[in-house]
C-alpha cells in the first residue's frame, strides 16, 4: 500500500517512534563506519576498563550468551568480532559499541548520518507538538550520541525518550511496543512507528499502534514485502502525502447498523444450528483498519434474536467507542483481527469443540480430507493442526495463548471447555470456515 496525496495531520497521532538504521539513517553508514570503529577498539576497552560496572556487566552477558563463563578478555573480544560479522543484535555487543561510539562522537571522530529529508521533518513535527521517540536496536547510549552529533548539531532536544532492546525488549515482539506505550503514557492508537522492517511493523501493529514502513532505495529491506502496511519512500512524504496516519476512515452510524444487520443474520443462522444457544457466542466485523474499529455483538443478548442495533463499535483493543456494552470477548476478536488481518471473527459454543478440546488438549491434526479445501487448501493432501488453548476469563491471557498457538493453514482455534474462534476475510468466509472446522470436529468426535 502506498501513500496518497494529502497532508500529514498532526492531530492523528500524539507521538512518532523512530527506528534509526534504514529509516532515519543509512544502514551502510553503521556497517561501513561505526562497526569498524568499535571493532578496532574492543580490545583496548576490555583491557583498560573491564572493571567499570557497565563494561563488566556487558562482558558477563557476552560470556553467558556465548555459553563460555570462563572466557578471558581476548576470547570476549573474539566473540564480539564474530557477532559483528554475523550482524547479531546481541544486547552486550550493542552496549559496548554504544560506549565506544558515544566517546567517538564526543571526541569529534564521528558525525552521525541522517537522510536529507529527515531532520527538517523531525523539526516540523516537534514544532507541531508531536512527541518524538527513538526505538532502535542500537543501545540508548549510541542513540543519544547519534542524535547529539548529527550533521546539523545536537538534535536531542527534539526527542522525548530513547528505547532499545534492553529497556523495551526485542523489536519484533508486540510486548516491547506495549512496554513503550505504557512508558510514554501515549495511547497505542495515538502512537506511530516508522521502520524499514516489516516484522517490526507487524509487532507494533499487534500492540495496537499505527505503523508505516519506510522503504528507501538501497537499504537491505527495500525489496521486502510490507503486506498491507502503508509505505513511504522518505519522511518528506508525510508532509506532501497522506498515509494511513491521516486516513482515519470515519465509521458512520449507518456503517454500524449495516454491520449489525449482517451479524444478526449470521447469528440467527448459527443459533439455528444450536451453536449459539442462549446468550452464548459472539461475532464481529472489522469496519476500519486504521484506526482499527470493529462492530461486535452486544454482550448478554439472546444470539438467536439479535437485531441490527444489537452491535457495539469498539476500538482496536475491543473497548467500546460508542454506546452499549460489547461482548465480554470483544478484546479477543480485536486481537484476532490485529494478528491475522481477518475482516470477520466468529465465536460459537459447539458441543464437538468442547468434547474434542478436552480429549485433545495438544491440538487435533487433520489430513487427507477433501473438506480441508474449504479452508483454502488446494488439495486434500495436506496436514493441518487445529490448536487447542486453555480457557481464561482474562482476554489478554486468552489472546496471548491464541497468538502463541496460531497454526499455519488453520484460521481457527479451539478454546478448551468453551468453544471455537474462526476467522475469515468477511462474514461469509468466516462462516464457511466455521462450518468446515465444526465439521472436522464432529468427524473426530464420531471417529473416537
Ligand atoms: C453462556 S455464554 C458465557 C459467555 C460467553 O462465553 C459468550 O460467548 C457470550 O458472551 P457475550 O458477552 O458475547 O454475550
Ligand atoms: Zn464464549
Amino acid at each position: 500500500m502506498s501513500v496518497e496525496p494529502g497532508r500529514f495531520d498532526v492531530d492523528a497521532v500524539d507521538a512518532v517512534v523512530l527506528d534509526i538504521e534504514g529509516t532515519t539513517s543509512a544502514t551502510g553508514f553503521v556497517v561501513d563506519v561505526l562497526y569498524p570503529y568499535a571493532r578496532a577498539r574492543f580490545g583496548a576497552l576490555l583491557a583498560a576498563r573491564g572493571a567499570e560496572p557497565e563494561v563488566a556487566r556487558a562482558v558477563a552477558q557476552v560470556r553467558a550468551e556465548a555459553g563460555e563463563p570462563d572466557a578471558d578478555a581476548a576470547r570476549v573480544e573474539e566473540i564480539l568480532g564474530r557477532w559483528v560479522d554475523e550482524d547479531r543484535k546481541a544486547t552486550p555487543l550493542k552496549t559496548l559499541q554504544g560506549i565506544l561510539w558515544a566517546e567517538g562522537f564526543a571526541r569529534g571522530d564521528l558525525v552521525s548520518h541522517f537522510y536529507p529529508d529527515v531532520i527538517e521533518v523531525l523539526r516540523r513535527w516537534h514544532a507541531d507538538g508531536v512527541r518524538l521517540y527513538v526505538y532502535s536496536s542500537g543501545s540508548v547510549a549510541a542513540q543519544r550520541a547519534w542524535f547529539a552529533h548529527s550533521p546539523e548539531g545536537d538534535l536531542l532536544g527534539l526527542v522525548s525518550g530513547l528505547y532499545d532492546t534492553e529497556n523495551a525488549g526485542p523489536k519484533q515482539e508486540a510486548d516491547s511496543y506495549r512496554k513503550i506505550a505504557s512508558s510514554t503514557g501515549v495511547a497505542p492508537e495515538r502512537l506511530l512507528f516508522l521502520s524499514d522492517r516489516p516484522g517490526e511493523l507487524d509487532a507494533a501493529r499487534a500492540a495496537g499502534w499505527r505503523a508505516v514502513g519506510v522503504r528507501r532505495a538501497g537499504e537491505p529491506y527495500a525489496d521486502a514485502d510490507f503486506g498491507d502496511h502503508p509505505v513511504v519512500a522518505d519522511l518528506e512524504q508525510f508532509m506532501t502525502g497522506t498515509t494511513a496516519v491521516t486516513s482515519v476512515s470515519a465509521v458512520t452510524a449507518a456503517d454500524l447498523e449495516e454491520a449489525g444487520a449482517v451479524l444478526a443474520a449470521e447469528a440467527a443462522r448459527f443459533a439455528s444450528f444450536g451453536w449459539m444457544r442462549g446468550t452464548s457466542g459472539n461475532l464481529s466485523l472489522v469496519l476500519s483498519r486504521d484506526p482499527l474499529r470493529l462492530a461486535v455483538t452486544a454482550s448478554g443478548r439472546d444470539k438467536g434474536e439479535l437485531t441490527s442495533s444489537d452491535v457495539v463499535l469498539t476500538d482496536g483493543a475491543g473497548a467500546a467507542v460508542g454506546p452499549g456494552r460489547p461482548s465480554a470477548e470483544a478484546a479477543l476478536h480485536a486481537r484476532v483481527a490485529r494478528l491475522t488481518g481477518a475482516g470477520a471473527v466468529v465465536h460459537v459454543h459447539t458441543v464437538a469443540s468442547v468434547v474434542m478440546g478436552q480429549r485433545s488438549p495438544e491440538g487435533l491434526v487433520f489430513e487427507g480430507l477433501e473438506m480441508l479445501k474449504g479452508l483454502g487448501h488446494p488439495t486434500h493432501e495436506v496436514s493441518v493442526t487445529l490448536p487447542v488453548i486453555a480457557n481464561s476469563q482474562d482476554m489478554t491471557v486468552l489472546g496471548d495463548r491464541l497468538e502463541a498457538a496460531l497454526a499455519p493453514g488453520m484460521p481457527a482455534v479451539v478454546v478448551a471447555g468453551h468453544g471455537i474462534y474462526v476467522w475469515g476475510a468477511d462474514a461469509r468466509e468466516a462462516r464457511h470456515r466455521a462450518e468446515v472446522v465444526e465439521w472436522l470436529l464432529e468427524l473426530e468426535l464420531a471417529r473416537r
